[in-house]
């Protein structure tokens, strides 16, 4: 599902009332409409329920008036706080608040403190209220009365309906920089803003639904194509247009309908060689886990056929702990990493498969340094690199351009700190900036693991992950997260499909495991487990 800015939504508005000829007034009647419904689906009957909407002075609180006009047709019992001069309001929000007028029901004023304090009585005989203070207008810190008037709805306990965004959110960014609404539900317009996906606005947005609102699809999909091209895509499998329309340049949350899209179709007469094969060159002494597991997740990821390389001194070990994986054994040297004598037959195993997973635990040597760019500048096939295989190109990472296939890279914030030369405080302040700036300069897929994991394309396309939780932060969940990327690409998917594909059905795995077996006892062996659940429900 396409992520939107604040602007770009403001853009799409204008676009639908200039371009297509839909009265702004309409798409806020839409709006409210929306939001009646959400509201009446929490009640099983209104007739008994008291309602309190608290309306700001833009169209958002334009919204509120429509909320309020249409709860009070189906029998509720409505209140209306307008936080606003009421000679303020204007446009389609005074449309609206007239239109309450004139159905003879009041406004009450909630500007200064002696309101806040008749508010907070009206708040305990409310069941529900509506948050229509701020929308995408909304830019910095909530201030002066508003302050006290969120915190009387957050601590009310009251379940909140925020319209469009939790008022006191930013749109863009998802940080609240001082008091914001705790909202159980959100119902945003047309399409996600950015700022409700990313893991800062978790808390506030509570359950989020994209309500259409009528805004037509060639607009919100932004695809330059004709209608008709978006009428066909439409047609596929019922996904609406903004589903399965994806244009380079824009932002995307991360959905199932967008992996069932990516998902490789079996036709049921292959045999195991089109399921792809996944070489792994992983391990090192004392670090064997890191590439069985790697391994074992591109074999769970539905591969054909997976091959682990480990250094010598450890294939016993590999060979012990696998099982469907065939291994073999590479030169290495004294430190047990492998040596650049095992270049040659690692060029020769990847030049029968379908892609190279390359880095899980591999050590951080010299010799390392040199063997992992050299098998990326002679390299035929695409191919993930993690970890260690990572780490050694600090200050190398000319290189990434220079590798001819597809190159995924996925760094957490420390590895990506020591590849860019920042610190990881710098990379978590703007994920989302960084990882497409380095996608476009390294020629490569840049997924930015952590808490909303954003896939970066060279072409700047953004794919935002909210699947996963902090349980997955143990160690081996990333070498999981390698190997189920490198078996979706083995299996015919692109880079940037089986990047965000693997992403996001990672952290669902690690959803499930977590539910059985909470966040701290959570391992990444467990992750593994899941894996076969989470394919088959994709299935
Ligand atoms: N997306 C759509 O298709 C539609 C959206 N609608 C609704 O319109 C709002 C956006 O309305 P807007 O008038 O632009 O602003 P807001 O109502 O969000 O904000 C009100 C007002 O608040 C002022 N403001 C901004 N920051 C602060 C601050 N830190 N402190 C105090 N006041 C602040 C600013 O001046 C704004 O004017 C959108 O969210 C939807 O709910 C349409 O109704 C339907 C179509
Ligand atoms: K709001």
């Amino acid at each position: 599902m396409r992520l939107v800015t604040a602007q770009e939504m403001g853009a799409m508005d204008q676009k639908a009332s200039k371009e297509y000829g839909i009265p702004s007034v309409v798409l806020m009647e839409n709006a409210g409409l929306k939001v009646a419904d959400l509201v009446s689906a929490l009640f099983d009957n209104l007739t008994r329920r008291t309602i309190i909407i608290v309306a700001g002075k833009g169209n958002n609180g334009g919204d509120g008036f429509v909320v309020a006009r249409h709860l009070l047709n189906r029998g509720a019992e409505v209140q209306v706080f307008l936080a606003a001069e009421p000679e303020k309001i204007k446009g389609d929000a005074l449309i609206n608040l007239n239109i309450w007028r004139k159905m003879g029901q009041k406004v009450l004023p909630l500007l200064k403190s002696n309101d806040t304090n008749l508010f907070r009585l009206s708040l305990m005989k409310a069941d529900l209220v509506v948050d229509a203070l701020y929308g995408t207008g909304f830019t910095g810190t909530v201030r002066d009365q508003m302050v006290s008037v969120i915190e009387a709805i957050n601590a009310s306990g009251k379940p909140v309906v925020a319209i469009d965004i939790p008022s006191g959110l930013e749109a863009d960014t998802g940080k609240a920089n001082g008091p914001c609404i705790i909202a159980n539900h959100t119902v945003t317009f047309a399409l996600p803003k950015l700022g409700l996906v990313l893991p800062t606005a978790t808390k506030y947005v509570g359950e989020l639904h994209v309500a259409d609102i009528s805004i037509p699809a060639a607009v919100t999909t932004g695809s330059t194509e004709d209608k008709k091209k978006i009428t066909n895509s439409s047609k596929k499998e019922g996904y609406t247009a903004a589903e399965s329309e994806i244009t380079s340049g824009f932002r995307y949350l991360i959905t199932d309908r967008l992996v069932r899209d990516w998902w490789p179709r079996r036709t049921g007469d292959e045999h195991k060689g089109n399921f792809g094969r996944v070489l792994v060159i992983a391990g090192s002494r004392g670090m064997s886990g890191a590439a069985v597991m790697t391994a074992q997740a591109a074999a769970r990821s539905g591969a054909g056929l997976v091959t682990l390389g480990v250094p010598a001194g450890i294939h016993d070990i590999a060979e012990t702990k696998l099982t469907e994986v065939m291994t073999f054994p590479l030169p290495q040297n004294e430190r047990g990493a492998l040596s650049s004598a095992a270049l040659d037959e690692i060029m020769d195993r990847a030049s029968n498969s379908d892609v190279l997973a390359l880095g899980p635990g591999l050590g951080t040597g010299d010799e390392t340094a040199e063997l992992v760019k050299e098998i990326l500048l002679k390299l035929k096939i695409p191919c993930v690199l993690d970890a260690d295989g990572l780490n050694v190109l600090a200050g190398k990472t000319d290189i990434f351009k220079a590798v001819q296939p597809e190159l995924v890279l996925t760094p957490h914030p420390g590895e990506m700190a020591r590849l860019t030369g920042r610190n990881t405080d710098q990379i978590q302040n703007d994920r989302l900036g960084i990882a497409a700036a380095k996608a476009a300069q390294w020629g490569a897929v840049v997924v930015l693991k952590g808490a909303g994991t954003v896939v970066a394309s060279p072409d700047n396309t953004l794919f935002i992950n909210n699947t996963g939780n902090p349980g997955m932060a143990a160690g081996g969940s990333g070498d999981v997260l390698t190997g189920i990327i490198s078996g979706f690409i083995a299996q015919g998917m692109s880079a940037l499909h089986a990047a965000a594909a693997g992403v996001y059905l990672h952290g669902q795995a690690g959803d499930i495991a977590a539910r059985d077996k909470g966040l701290a006892g959570l391992l990444a062996g467990d992750l593994l487990e899941q894996l076969p659940t989470v394919l088959k429900i994709m299935e």
